[in-house]
Order: structure tokens, then C-alpha cells, then sequence
């Protein structure tokens, strides 16, 4: 039996879920937009950009061979792009770049199952003109990058380093004679590799670069640099690049090498805001922080945090519509096959996403506002708030993406084999967001940085010194007894905030205990750098958790009884899951004893049951058109099985009855004449 729901036919047991659900689903989608205006702006802008049906492929890019898929992709990126600029910048009234990059991203996602060439154009390129050019530099190359007239990218990593960027080979050393720096790869090292869009796309790239100058090096610095001809596209000379070849996803960004044979680009192509060379070779100083060239790379881990979180509403609203229709194996012999989410070891395994999804979204408008207010003071040139803005974003960049692509995994999981199949939509959305754990910091190393930034808090802390705002906790470490156990949503916080404290102060001692044995502090550094990252993971938790919970009450102050409910309800579950996650370090460091651990395994259980009756609607709330889900298992309507069969039927191996690898190899093998 199916029912009709604005002409749409819809799976029985999705839509008796949607009957179920007893809060309004609009407030939950204004909660996740940040507004009822923001939700009001995307509709209107997936209206534009969807409803032509622009944004669909014939046939699957999974049927293309890479070459087309590729086309396929920049075909579309044009598309969009012209689309972009033509319409909808006017019909939003959008204002800048920065207001409309959330939605135009989210939308792009329609015309991609993996990614556009563009990405680091927009993500990386824009940006870093933006961040590191004079204004001089800016008015230029700005109007002529959004427009499109040049397209960039960002090209940093070399095969020989990534995460070690002052280990960099690429030179740019500078001639005053002509008034131009010399680019140089001096090894096979120093080739630029990964940058997304370089193999094929892009006409100029930023490359990070060894700057020398009257024979010094000041380390790495940026330049813009012209890499193929503005109107034919020929790699210029003294230019080699190529595609890096198959990757385990991002096959349509034709990620890229770069070499330069003693390369000449003018002295207006460094990129001046934080440092300058003069005409005459002398190297000047501008910014008063030595990082703030890695400003590119900060503002895209804010932006990353707010990109996962979206994934994983993707993955989830799959999962969970897929779980509702689903029915399999028979507990009780009377009754029918129950449907997959009411096994309670299946909601354990999605409703973390869905509190996770909301979680990360919250923490990630929080980080850009932060992130908003660190450039405000910067401005005025105060960089006092950037080493703990560094290890924030750091900490919360590493722990989100490897938080979200854990969970998308569990979300194919509990879509058994269909969610291995990629029309289900979320190997893509794995493949994706595995990656953004490893670029633009690795996990470890991000972790690290955090870990630092915590260790000198601590001791700050040992000296009675003022605390910042996120590590203000630290403070009670030196209270002299194990923090109070109690299972309301606030005590677990503070419980959160006790264990980051107490795995800081036992790295401390740690450390200085191998330094009173004779280490070195690199070495007691080093030998302690598994419980500092383990430290820098309880700290990231600490503050996702405080930031969700005060985020949601003060969303929902004036939300409808139901809704309040259901959003307290997730967050809740999202600080019982990682507090039972976490039992070993809780036993160590608070008071919770066996029987509390106990209690709060049963509320949460409990709790689960609680949300069940609401699970699609809440996923509902995420919003995502069929279009951004690219999903047999996770659309609307419901119609899985129809789907998977339709699927299955555009393989291009069902074209013809007997594959001509019968009579070229099988027949023969079978016929013994091989
Ligand atoms: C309206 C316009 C319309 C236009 C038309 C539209 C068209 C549409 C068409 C289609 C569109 C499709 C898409 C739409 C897109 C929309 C845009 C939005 C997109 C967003 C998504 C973005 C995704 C982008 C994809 C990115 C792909 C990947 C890119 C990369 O990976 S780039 C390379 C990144 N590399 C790294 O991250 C390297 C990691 N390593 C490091 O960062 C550092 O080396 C380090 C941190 C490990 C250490 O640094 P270092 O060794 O130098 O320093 P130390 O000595 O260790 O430390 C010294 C000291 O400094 C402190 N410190 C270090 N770093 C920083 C820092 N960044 N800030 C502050 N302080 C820092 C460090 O802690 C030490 O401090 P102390 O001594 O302890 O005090
Ligand atoms: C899909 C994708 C797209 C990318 N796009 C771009 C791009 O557009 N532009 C660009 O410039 N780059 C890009 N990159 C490169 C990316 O930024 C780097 O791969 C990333 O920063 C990690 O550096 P690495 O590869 O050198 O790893 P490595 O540093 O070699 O890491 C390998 C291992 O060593 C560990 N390790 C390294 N250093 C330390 C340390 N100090 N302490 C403890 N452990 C350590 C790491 O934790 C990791 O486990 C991209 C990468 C990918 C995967």
C-alpha cells in the first residue's frame, strides 16, 4: 500500500513516520539554517539552481570513464558558475562572496556526486587573494578571480612535505635586475602535488614558496602565479604540470603536480599584506604574528567544521529513511518483520549522527563568529587572540571531520549491503570526508598543535596566571580532589572539563618526570605525545559538548514546547554517548562510580526509545532535496527498491545480453581451446 502526498508517491512506513512525528520540522530546519531568513534565501537559491533540472547527468558519473567524468564535471562547474553570477547573486541579494559561499557550496552539491574543479577556487584561491594581497593587489586580481576570468587554486604540498611546511623545497628567489623572482624545484621533492584543479583546470595558482632575498631565506611566502596561457590554456614555459592520477575520491577535482624550470614572475606577484620585498631586494616585515600567512589554511578549518557537519546530515537522513523502511528478520513469531530502527542497537548506531550533525553545525556557526571576531582585532592589528583561536580551530577541524567520517561509515553500516553500493549515495560522502581528516592538517598534527597551546595554559594555570576563555577550566585541575559526578547535562560537562584537565596535568608530570631523567624536552615531548593528543581530543570534546548545549538552549528559548523537547532530547543523548564512551578516563579523574555508569547506560538506552518516534522527522528537518542526496535508499519518497532496480538496470554491462568477454575468454575456457 502506498500513499499520495503532493503527488508524490510515498513509501507506507515512511509516511506513517511522518505522522508520528510530534514536533514542527520547520523550527528544527530554522535551528539548522541559523534563522528562518537563511532557510528562506537557500530555498530560493536551490529553486534557481534545481528546478531546471540542470544539475542532472544522463547517465551516472559512476559509468564514466575518468576522462569523462571530468568533462562531465567541468561542464557542469559552467553551469553552475554561470548561474551563479547571473542570477542568483541578484535574486538573493547577496552581498559579498563570504555571505553567499554556505549555500552556493551546499547547492553545487546537486551537480557533483564527488567534487567540482572549482572547489580550491572558491575555497582556497579567493580566499587567500582576499587574506594576503595589499589592497592594490586585491582590486586587481579579486574582480577577475569571482568573475571567473582567471581561475585559480592553491598549490602547497609537495610530494616531499605536506604537514611540515617550513620544510618546503620550492624556491622564489629574487632578482633585482629585472625586478622579478625566479620560481625554482630544485629536486623531484619540491614538486608541487595535491592541489585540486592544477592538472587540468586552473590558469594561475598560489604557490608557497622559500623566499630569498640578497642571498637570505625568510621562509615561506605566497605568490600568484600564471601557470597556462589566458587564452589557449597551454602550460606556459618553464611550467611542468600535470594530473596526479586515481584517487580514492575527489576524481572530478584534477588534483595536480607543478615544477618550475627556473620560472620568472614579476615582484607584484608576492603576495604583500604581511610581508614585502622592495624593489630593491630589501625584505620588510608587515604582520606582527609570524603565521598569519597560514591564514588560507585557518580559515578553511573553520570552514571545514560547517562542511562535515553537512555531510553527515546527508549520511544520516540516508540511514534513518532507509532504516524506517527496511523490515528484517522476525523477534516475535506473531508479529510482522519489524522495521530496522526500532532494533535499539540500530538507533545507537544513527541517532549520535543526527546529535553529531547538530552538534558540529552549531560549533561551526560559533568558530566562524569567533573566527570573525579574531580578524576584527587583527585589523586593528591585535594578534593576541590568534594562538588560542589557532588551537581551536585546530582541535575542533580534527576532531569533526574524524568524528563525521566514523559516522558516515556507521551509517553505511546500519544500511547493510545496500550501503555499499554507491547509488546509495554515502561511499562518496565516505570517500569525501575521509580526506578532510588528512588535508589541510592532518588529525595527529592538528591535535598536537592543540596539545601545545593546552600544555602552556596549564602551566599558566600552575602560576596562578589569567586563563582564556576556552581553557578557563584548567583552573581546577590544581583543586586537589577528583571532580563531582553528577549525570545532568551540565555536570557531565564539567565532567568533560575535568577529564581534559587531568590528562593535561598527567602529560605535565609525565613529561617533566623523562626531563628529570635526563630527556630532552623534544624527546619528553615526543615520548608523551600519544596521551598529549588523547588530552587535546578530551579538551576538543569539552568544548563541542558546552558549546552545543548553550548554543541549543539559547536557540530554542523561544521554540514550541515539542521542539524544546526533541532538541534537549539530542543533546542529552549526544553527552550520555560520549560520556559512556569514555567510562575508563570518568573513572579516573571523577567521582562516577560502577552504578552510576550503570544508571546512565539505562537512561540512555531509555532515551533512544524516546527518539525513535521522531527519527524521520528530525531528519526530515535537515532539508536536503533528493538532488543534494544522489541516494536510492535516502530519498523522499521512499521508493528503494524501485530505485536500487532502475539503478542497477543503467549499467552500461546490461546493455548487451552476453558480454563479449564470453566468447573472447569464458567460452573458450569453458571449451578447453584457451
Ligand atoms: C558570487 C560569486 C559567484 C561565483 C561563481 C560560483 C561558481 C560555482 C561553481 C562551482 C562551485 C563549487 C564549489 C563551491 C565552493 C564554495 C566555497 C566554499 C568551500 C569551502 C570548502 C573548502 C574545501 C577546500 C578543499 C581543500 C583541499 C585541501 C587543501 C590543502 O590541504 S592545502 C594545504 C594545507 N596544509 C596544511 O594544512 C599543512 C599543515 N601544517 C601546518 O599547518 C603547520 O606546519 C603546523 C601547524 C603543523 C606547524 O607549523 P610550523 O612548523 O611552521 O610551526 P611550528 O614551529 O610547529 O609552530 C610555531 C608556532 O606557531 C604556531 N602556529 C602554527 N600554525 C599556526 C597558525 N595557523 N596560526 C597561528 N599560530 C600557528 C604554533 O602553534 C607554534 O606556536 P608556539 O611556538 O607553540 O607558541
Ligand atoms: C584529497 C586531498 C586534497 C588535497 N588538496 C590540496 C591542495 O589543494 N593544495 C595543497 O597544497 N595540498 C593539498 N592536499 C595535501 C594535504 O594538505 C596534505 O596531504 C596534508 O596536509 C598532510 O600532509 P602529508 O601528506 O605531508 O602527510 P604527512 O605529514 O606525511 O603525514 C603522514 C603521517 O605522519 C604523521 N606525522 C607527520 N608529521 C608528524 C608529527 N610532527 N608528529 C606526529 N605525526 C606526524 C601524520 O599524522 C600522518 O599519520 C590535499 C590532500 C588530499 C588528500
Amino acid at each position: 500500500m502506498t500513499q499520495t502526498n503532493n503527488n508524490m508517491t510515498v513509501n507506507p512506513d515512511l509516511a506513517m513516520e511522518r505522522a508520528k512525528c510530534n514536533f514542527n520540522v520547520l523550527e528544527v530546519t530554522h535551528i539548522f539554517d541559523g534563522g528562518e531568513r537563511n532557510t528562506l534565501q537557500r530555498k530560493k537559491i536551490e529553486d534557481v539552481a534545481l528546478n531546471s533540472g540542470a544539475s542532472k547527468d544522463a547517465l551516472g558519473e559512476e559509468h564514466m570513464s575518468p576522462k569523462e567524468k571530468y568533462e562531465n564535471a567541468v561542464r557542469k562547474s559552467c553551469i553552475y558558475a554561470t548561474m551563479m553570477k547571473n542570477e542568483l547573486a541578484e535574486l538573493s541579494g547577496l552581498e559579498s562572496f563570504g555571505v553567499s559561499s554556505p549555500v552556493i557550496r551546499r547547492t553545487a552539491d546537486a551537480f557533483f556526486k564527488e567534487v567540482s574543479p572549482f572547489l580550491l577556487h572558491l575555497g582556497m584561491f579567493v580566499p587567500t587573494i582576499m587574506g594576503q594581497c595589499t589592497p592594490e593587489q586585491q582590486s586587481y586580481w579579486l574582480p577577475r578571480a569571482l568573475d571567473m576570468q582567471i581561475i585559480g587554486t592553491y598549490a602547497q604540498t609537495e610530494l616531499g612535505h605536506g604537514t611540515f611546511i617550513r620544510g618546503l623545497e620550492t624556491t622564489a628567489t629574487y632578482d633585482p635586475e629585472t625586478e622579478e623572482f625566479v620560481l625554482h624545484s630544485p629536486t623531484l621533492s619540491s614538486y608541487k602535488w595535491w592541489a585540486g584543479g592544477l592538472g587540468k583546470t586552473v590558469n594561475y595558482c598560489i604557490v608557497v614558496a622559500q623566499l630569498y632575498t640578497k642571498g637570505e631565506c625568510h621562509g615561506t611566502h605566497p605568490f600568484i602565479v600564471q601557470i597556462r596561457d589566458e587564452d589557449t590554456h597551454v602550460p606556459l614555459p618553464g611550467i611542468k604540470v600535470g594530473e596526479i592520477g586515481p584517487k580514492m575520491g575527489f576524481n572530478t577535482a584534477d588534483n595536480g603536480f607543478l615544477g618550475f624550470d627556473h620560472y620568472r614572475i614579476p615582484r607584484e606577484h608576492m603576495l604583500m599584506k604581511n610581508a614585502q620585498v622592495l624593489k630593491d631586494g630589501t625584505y620588510v616585515k608587515v604582520a606582527r604574528h609570524g603565521k598569519l600567512t597560514y591564514g588560507t589554511m585557518v580559515f578553511v578549518r573553520v570552514v571545514l567544521v560547517n562542511e562535515v557537519a553537512f555531510n553527515l546530515a546527508k549520511a544520516s537522513t540516508i540511514a534513518v529513511r532507509y532504516s524506517a523502511i527496511r523490515r528484517q528478520s522476525k523477534p516475535k513469531p506473531d508479529e510482522v518483520e519489524p522495521q530496522i530502527l526500532d532494533y535499539v542497537t540500530q538507533q545507537h548506531k544513527l541517532f549520535i549522527a543526527i546529535a553529531t550533525a547538530h552538534a558540529l553545525q552549531l560549533c561551526s556557526t560559533w568558530l566562524w563568529e569567533s573566527f570573525s571576531a579574531v580578524l576584527a582585532q587583527m585589523k586593528g592589528g591585535n594578534t593576541d587572540t590568534l594562538p588560542e583561536f589557532h588551537a581551536l580551530s585546530s582541535c575542533l577541524k580534527a576532531i569533526s571531520t574524524s568524528d563525521s567520517a566514523h559516522l558516515i561509515e556507521q551509517c553505511r553500516h546500519a544500511c547493510g549491503g545496500h550501503g555499499y553500493m554507491i547509488s546509495s549515495g554515502i561511499p562518496n560522502l565516505y570517500n569525501f570526508v575521509s580526506a578532510t581528516r588528512t588535508y589541510e592538517g592532518d588529525y595527529t598534527v592538528l591535535l598536537l598543535q592543540t596539545a601545545r597551546f593546552l600544555v602552556k595554559a596549564y602551566e599558566q594555570a600552575e602560576a596562578k596566571k589569567p586563563l582564556t576563555p576556552t581553557v578557563s577550566y584548567l583552573a581546577h585541575a590544581f583543586s586537589g580532589s577528583r571532580a563531582t559526578w553528577d549525570n545532568s547535562p551540565d555536570g557531565i560537562i564539567r565532567s568533560f572539563q575535568a577529564l581534559a584537565a587531568g590528562k593535561t596535568a598527567v602529560c605535565v608530570t609525565n613529561m617533566r618526570k623523562r626531563m628529570r631523567a635526563g630527556l630532552s624536552q623534544v624527546d619528553a615531548w615526543e615520548m608523551s605525545t600519544i596521551q598529549l593528543v588523547a588530552a587535546a581530543e578530551a579538551h576538543c570534546r569539552a568544548v563541542i559538548a558546552d558549546t552545543y548545549r548553550k548554543e541549543i538552549v539559547r536557540l530554542t528559548a523561544n521554540s514550541s514546547p515539542n521542539v524544546k523537547v526533541v532538541m534537549d532530547q539530542l543533546t542529552t543523548l549526544y553527552l550520555y554517548y560520549w560520556a559512556l564512551e569514555r567510562t575508563g578516563d570518568l573513572l579516573m579523574f571523577t567521582s562516577v562510580s560502577q552504578k552510576d555508569l550503570v544508571d546512565l547506560q539505562i537512561a540512555y538506552e531509555e532515551l533512544l526509545l524516546k527518539i525513535r518516534p521522531n527519527a524521520v522527522g528530525l531528519v526530515d528537518a535537515f532539508d536536503l532535496r533528493d538532488e543534494l542526496l544522489h541516494s536510492t535508499l535516502g530519498s523522499y519518497d521512499g521508493r528503494v527498491y524501485e530505485r536500487l532496480m532502475e539503478e542497477a538496470l543503467k549499467s552500461p554491462m546490461n546493455k548487451e545480453p552476453v558480454s563479449d568477454a564470453y566468447s573472447k575468454y569464458l567460452r573458450p575456457m569453458m571449451k578447453g581451446k584457451l
